[in-house]
């Protein structure tokens, strides 16, 4: 259950959203988005949990579970949505505008399981994701009762990205709430992603424990979509039995890489490292002479798979970012929208 009186802290809110709070919004109340449906919303308050109103302008659409609001005190009429301090957002092929999964996440749980689910290649479209959007990745492997030694799984995950941490659990049992609880506590925000199966509805449970109960406004719970059949919210912020939310999404099929220089430029730091010692400036790291990448490849310090893998995402990126052209014909790469 959602406790009826949680202070702002506990909810998530700190020094990054007070400080954006004006003198003329005094009076308003901070609140977290909870559920997001088609045409409604509900947030969390220190008071409790509470339906927003949404002028007529705004649109569910443009709101993320985890985003903090400032609400009028009475109508909890929406008054402006605080700039994020994370913002996840998926890219999906053909679609002009990214899908908003979460926002103000710490930590995002890289959810895979200990056999054939797990795909260094899919982890790091995984990791390139949380690195854009500014949160710490945890690749949480999942299921390592059922193998005789999870630890290659570990060392396979971990040397996926510099500093990179993995854990092995058993979703089912509550040693895993132990195993995460340094990432969780009072104020954090975590967000399982993860492919379908991988264990994630079952991990959100263990975490939830005692506490589970999707925080939600009393009152209708479904809304029917145009063709009339019930459908319930896809994402919500859940309550963590040691304290701090989890947020689940959603099982993706596909990562499409967009706008995402910075996030996979960091999951390969080993090789934007090397860059600047190669002889050309603009070196592709394919075939040029006085490369310093394949130079690292040759001496084996560099695993060659990793520089495949690298080339790919980033080819794809690059294909997926829209560029405008500058005053003087220089392509400019779209700045990305202001969180
Ligand atoms: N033995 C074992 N079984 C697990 C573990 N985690 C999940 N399972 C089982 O794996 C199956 C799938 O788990 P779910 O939690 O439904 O997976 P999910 O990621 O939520 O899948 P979607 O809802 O499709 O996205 C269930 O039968 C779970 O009981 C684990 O750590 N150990
Ligand atoms: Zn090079």
């Amino acid at each position: 259950m959602v406790p009826d009186a949680t202070p702002l802290a506990d909810l998530g809110f700190d020094a990054h959203f007070a400080d954006q709070v004006t003198g003329d919004e005094a009076h308003l109340r901070p609140a977290r988005i909870a559920t997001v449906h088609r045409a409604r919303m509900s947030a969390l308050t220190t008071a409790g949990s509470v339906r927003v109103t949404l002028p007529a302008h705004a649109t569910t659409g443009d709101f993320a579970v985890g985003d903090w609001v400032l609400l009028e005190p009475d109508s909890h009429r929406l008054h402006r949505r605080l700039d994020r301090h994370t913002l996840l957002e998926r890219h999906t092929e053909g679609a002009r505008q990214p899908q908003l999964i979460a926002a103000n996440v710490d930590t995002l749980f890289i959810v895979t399981s200990c056999n054939a689910d797990f795909n260094p290649a899919r982890l790091e479209r995984y990791l390139a994701l949380a690195n854009e959007a500014g949160c710490d990745p945890v690749i949480v492997l999942t299921k390592a009762d059922t193998v005789a030694d999870a630890s290659s799984y570990i060392a396979q995950a971990g040397v996926l990205q510099r500093g990179l941490v993995a854990v092995t659990v058993n979703a089912k049992s509550p040693d895993a709430g132990a195993a995460l609880a340094r990432w969780c506590g009072a104020g954090q925000t975590v967000a399982l992603v993860g492919s379908s199966g991988v264990g994630k509805s079952t991990l959100l449970n263990t975490l939830a424990g005692d506490a589970l109960a999707v925080p939600q406004e009393t009152g209708a719970i479904r809304e029917d979509d145009a063709k009339g059949r019930h459908t319930t919210t896809a994402r919500s912020l859940h309550p963590i039995a040691g304290g701090g939310w989890v947020i689940d999404t959603p099982g993706m099929r596909t990562l499409h890489m967009s706008e995402a220089a910075f996030g996979i430029d960091t999951l390969f730091a080993e090789i934007t490292e090397l860059a600047p010692l190669c002889r050309f400036r603009d070196c592709t790291h394919a075939h040029e002479p006085g490369c310093a990448v394949q130079a690292a490849v040759a001496a084996g310090t560099l695993d060659a798979g990793r520089l495949d893998r690298w080339r790919k995402l980033g080819d794809e990126n690059r294909d997926n970012t829209p560029v405008l052209t500058g005053p003087r014909g220089n392509r400019v790469v779209v700045p990305k929208k202001r969180r």
